[in-house]
């Protein structure tokens, strides 16, 4: 199996398009993928046109097009419940010149990461093994980074105490969503004031194959984050702010 290429879909959503050698290392990315998943479990996500919608197109989608990012400079990144690689991994093949840290609780996957690094010669990327709630308090990352990816790990506030902490005042959050409620953004806010954040965006996209809604949370880190934050291990999911 092989990842299908559409040409289109890259331009018509996003007006951006990847290089012959980007889609090659997708490619490889994708092989490696399928390759291991055969004796781990790292994603249900494997179909070539689901991989391409639901893990390239979605993690790209999440930061291509914003205004408020200067693509030039080289951003400290950091991916948290990172999984197989997602989102930060394709975005690590697009934008060489930024510093990626992948960070997951899981070590088995960090491990696998750590291969596809390799393979793909990926010399910008680290990864890291450990909970948010206690890696955001280690110095080497707490307020250190421009910009915070996380998706799928967990409610719109507790997504927010795991970013905020690490990153610098001034450095953006992205959230990646499905579906995104009123309630959700009440609750958002309210987190984000006892986290020194603010939401200063949410983007709607169709995806360009199955037409699904997805949804960017942007949140900006306006003051530096009180000491306790993020609380111990457990507790932001279990009492989310
Ligand atoms: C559903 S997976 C999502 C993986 C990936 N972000 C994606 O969208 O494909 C959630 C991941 O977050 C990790 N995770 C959950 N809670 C975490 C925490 N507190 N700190 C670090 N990683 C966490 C899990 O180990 C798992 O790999």
């Amino acid at each position: 199996m092989q990842l299908p290429t559409f040409n289109d879909i890259w331009q018509d959503s996003l007006q951006w398009q990847p290089t012959q050698e980007q889609l090659e290392q997708w490619e490889k990315l994708y092989q490696e993928i399928i390759l291991i998943n055969r004796q781990i479990n790292l994603t249900r996500i494997t179909e070539p046109n689901d991989f391409l919608e639901k893990h390239l197109w979605d993690s790209l989608a999440g930061v291509i097009g914003l205004d408020f990012l200067n693509y030039e400079d080289s951003l400290k990144v950091v991916d948290i419940g990172t999984g197989a690689g997602f989102p930060g991994l394709p975005i690590s093949i697009i934008f060489p010149h930024w510093q990626l840290t992948l960070l997951d609780s899981t070590r088995k996957k960090i491990n696998v990461i750590k291969l596809f690094l390799e393979a793909l010669k990926l010399n910008n990327s680290q990864t890291f093994i450990g909970r948010a709630e206690d890696i955001g308090h280690i110095p080497e990352h707490r307020e250190q980074y421009d910009l915070g990816l996380i998706r799928a790990v967990g409610e719109p506030s507790v997504c927010a105490e795991y970013v905020l902490p690490f990153l610098k005042v001034g450095g953006i959050g992205v959230l990646y969503r499905g579906n995104w409620q009123k309630e959700e953004e009440i609750n958002l806010n309210n987190a984000l004031k006892q986290l020194g954040g603010k939401l200063i965006l949410v983007k709607q996209f169709e995806t360009p194959l199955t037409k699904s809604i997805r949804h960017f949370i942007y949140v900006e880190k306006i003051t530096n984050i009180p000491e306790y934050f993020p609380r111990p291990v457990g507790i932001p999911k279990q009492n989310p702010l």
